[in-house]
């Protein structure tokens, strides 16, 4: 691809402007999902909904091409020389490739096997793109749980357990935040009464493998999203009382000003269970470009909570999810812990498996949905999307 073929797109055209209603009598085909749909924004507008617009430019400008030049460009100029100008894209122009996905790549001719490397290159870069230096504190405040949960129960003893300034990522940890025996009730309660779900990849759905915990992921205030993850799609369940009364509690404990609007609740089964190094970055939450708060209690048995940096494409060669953990921190009964700022974007963290565990452990991750899901119908998705604050405020 020439230089001519870039072509940047101004934020300042976001369709967050546009009105549902202007745009119902318009059929349009999504410029990053490619299917027809009605479009929820205005007349002028490419994309069909929020989630497309935001999936597409991750609020930073895009950067649009033109897919029938791509053919000549990747047989003509091969692969590596096209890196290196996406590289460079990115780094002088903040931009992001908004309309590639392997199916273009597909089309124009390019490998199954090198269109997924392809796909893994810019997944990469755009979180590469992402990984500009992130507002220093005194141009964009942020207040910590630590400090939240200080002011509103001085007698628990709030620490921050990671404080990482420059990639404006903390975690706070409460330990006995609840107390022992409420703890032990609570997971009694929940391990007998949730309607536990085995996930299935959708690699291995007709083989019956799961993943190696039980899980339930509960909203409530409207919200039916389906919460996506690595292969996996857990449908929403109403957030029932016995849980509300858990969230208040922890909430409360942890001096936040709103409460969350979902929950992913894990059952650790014994120390055979165990999530691997992941992000909890998903579009719902919008993590990896907002400030955001992810709020844990753990109950039953103790675990290894593990944390490291997200790998960066730009900072070096491909680093596979491998490598040993650079913090850690045993979660135990009642405690609560957090995942702060831009945590979602430059750290992964993982429980792993600890076979030497013979009992259950249930975690709770509380979360704030922001960018409601369209694709499955929650009727509070769409331009206005609920913004309530992201990051603690000291009240
Ligand atoms: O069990 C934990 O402490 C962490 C769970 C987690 O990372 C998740 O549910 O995304
Ligand atoms: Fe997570």
């Amino acid at each position: 691809m020439t230089g001519s073929s870039w072509r940047l797109r101004s934020r300042s055209r976001s369709p967050r402007q546009g009105s549902r209603a202007a745009a119902e009598d318009r059929k349009t085909k999504c410029r990053f999902c490619e299917t027809y749909t009605f479009c929820e924004f205005g007349r002028d507008e490419e994309y069909c909904s929020s989630n497309c617009y935001m999936d597409a430019s991750k609020g930073v400008e895009a950067l649009d091409w033109d897919t029938s030049e791509a053919a000549s460009w990747f047989h003509g100029e091969g692969l590596d020389r096209w890196k290196r100008q996406l590289v460079t894209a990115f780094r002088d122009g903040h931009a992001l490739l908004v309309t590639l996905n392997e199916g273009v790549l597909r089309r124009v001719g390019v490998p199954k096997r090198k269109a997924k490397e392809v796909m893994h290159d810019v997944e990469n870069l755009r979180k590469g793109a992402w990984a500009q230096p992130e507002p220093p504190l005194e141009e964009l405040p942020l207040v910590t749980v630590a400090e939240t949960g200080a002011r509103a129960r001085p007698s628990l003893g709030w620490q921050l357990v990671l404080k990482d300034d420059s990639l404006r990522s903390y975690a706070s940890l409460c330990r006995g935040a609840v107390p022992q025996d409420l703890a032990w009730s609570w997971f009694e309660t929940l391990r007998t009464r949730l309607p536990w779900q085995d996930l299935s990849d959708s690699r291995y759905q007709n083989e019956g493998k799961y993943m190696p915990r039980r899980t339930i992921f509960t909203v409530f205030n409207g919200c039916n999203c389906t919460y996506k993850y690595s292969g996996v799609a857990v449908k929403p369940t109403t957030e029932p009382d016995f849980v509300a009364e858990i969230r208040k509690y922890c909430v409360a404990a942890s001096g936040l000003s709103t409460q969350p609007n979902c929950c992913n609740i894990n059952l650790y089964r014994d120390g055979h269970d165990s999530v691997g190094w992941h992000t909890d970055d998903e579009e719902l939450f919008e993590g990896g470009y907002n400030d955001i708060t992810i709020l844990s209690l753990s109950l039953g048995a103790a675990r290894t909570f593990e944390v490291k940096h997200q790998p960066c494409a730009l900072n070096g060669p491909r680093k596979s999810h491998k490598g040993p953990a650079e913090t850690s921190f045993v979660c135990r009964n009642g405690d609560l812990c957090t995942m702060e700022g831009k945590f979602q974007r430059h750290y992964l963290h993982a429980v792993p498996k600890e076979p030497s565990v013979k009992a259950p452990r249930i975690n709770l991750t509380w979360r704030w949905i922001t960018k409601h899901n369209q694709v499955d119908g929650c009727p509070l998705c769409g331009p206005g999307n609920s913004r309530t604050p992201l990051t603690p405020s000291l009240c």
